[in-house]
């Protein structure tokens, strides 16, 4: 039987180990309080995340690291993006030189603009052809409640890839490979910025015109930075680009589109941050993911208007009037 890690008990850690024990593989999560842990053992659900699903028979938990690697053919890493550097060098003598790392982080960090397979890659010091990344419309309470959903498996090395893909297949959910990782990662993380942006707008008691403009634009913007650090066009197109904002960006139950209704009502970054008790990536990743446009010279104008707002507290109105009173453009530009 295959064996797998899952480092995370949060959301879609859970949601993850659930997919993977449904598909047949026997998993360990990994969790830092011991209290989730003992109410995955012996209670069988996740109470903190979601109460009353029960988890599959071939999910366990465990506060000890080496516990969960041993024998891993898959390590999955489900933390905070700008928490996994310190988290994974911790773990990364507890890891097998042959273990699959597979990231469902959709960040990037700050200060260095890494990806998170890249911080994986350099703090594991594993090559890019054992690093994986998943991806996709995946929100978890819906995964978790098994409802059908498509991903996408991305990894160098094309075999690696479609082990994966083995291992995560079930009825429910259905990977799909591929071997661009830039272009997937981008998707992922640049989707969370535009969610924001939309969520802000919704807050504001914009429409569906709003919605989709932001959401084309946006995919527009994602394109230009991911064609620029050599990604292929066709990945935005794709579950990990377009398929992804269409979830993010309007469903209630997105952080990041959610976090973003709540500032566009008028709450206060504070406000927003204390009513938020899950990862809502976007709200950091929107200034690395404009750190790396900087970096590779590529005009994102939805992501410097959403980081004007996040942290430089600029008013959406005043925000959202300087967007529009950009110079008119070619759509392809
Ligand atoms: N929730 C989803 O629907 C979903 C779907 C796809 C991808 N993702 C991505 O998965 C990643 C994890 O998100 P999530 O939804 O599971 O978040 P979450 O907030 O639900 O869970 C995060 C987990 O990390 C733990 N954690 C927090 N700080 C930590 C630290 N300093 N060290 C170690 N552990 C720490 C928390 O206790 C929790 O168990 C994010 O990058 C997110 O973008 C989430
Ligand atoms: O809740 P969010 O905003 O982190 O989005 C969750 C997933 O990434 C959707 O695919």
């Amino acid at each position: 039987m295959t064996r797998c890690a899952v480092f995370g008990t949060g959301s879609w850690g859970t949601a993850f180990a659930m997919v993977l024990a449904d598909a047949g593989c026997e998993v360990t999560l990994w969790g830092r309080r011991p209290g989730v842990v003992e109410a995955i053992n012996t209670g069988r659900t996740n109470p903190d995340y979601f109460p009353g699903v029960r988890l599959p028979d071939g999910v366990r938990a465990t506060t000890d690291p080496a516990e969960a690697a041993d024998g891993a053919e898959f390590t999955v890493f489900s933390v905070p993006s700008q928490t996994l550097r310190g988290n994974l060098s911790d773990w990364a003598p507890l890891l097998a030189d042959d273990t699959v790392l597979v990231s469902l982080m959709k960040g990037v960090e700050l200060g260095t603009a890494k990806r998170m397979s890249e911080v994986v890659q350099e703090v594991a010091k594993a090559p890019a052809e054992r690093v994986a990344v998943l991806t996709g419309p995946n929100l978890a309470k819906e995964i978790a409640a098994r409802q059908p959903a498509a991903a996408v498996v991305a990894c160098p090395d094309e075999s690696v890839a479609r082990r994966l893909q083995t291992a995560c297949h079930t009825a429910y959910f259905r990977p799909y490979t591929n071997t661009d990782v830039v272009g997937c990662e981008l998707g992922g993380a640049v989707k969370n910025v535009i969610a924001l942006a939309v969520g802000i707008a919704d807050g504001m008691g914009l429409g569906d015109n709003t919605k989709a403009s932001l959401i084309t634009r946006g995919l527009a913007e994602t394109t230009r930075l991911g064609l620029a650090m050599g990604a292929d066009a066709h990945t935005f197109a794709g579950l990990a680009g377009m398929g992804d904002l269409v979830a993010t960006c309007s469903s209630p139950l997105s952080r990041n589109h959610t976090f973003g209704t709540n500032l566009g009502r008028g709450m206060t970054l504070e406000e927003t941050i204390a009513v938020t008790k899950q990862t809502a990536e976007g709200v950091k990743s929107c200034e690395s993911v404009l750190d790396l446009a900087r970096r590779y010279d590529v005009d994102m104008p939805i992501t410097e208007t959403v980081v004007g707002i996040v942290h430089d507290g600029k008013q959406p109105l005043v925000a959202l009037k300087e967007l529009m009173s950009r110079s008119a453009k070619a759509e392809r530009h």
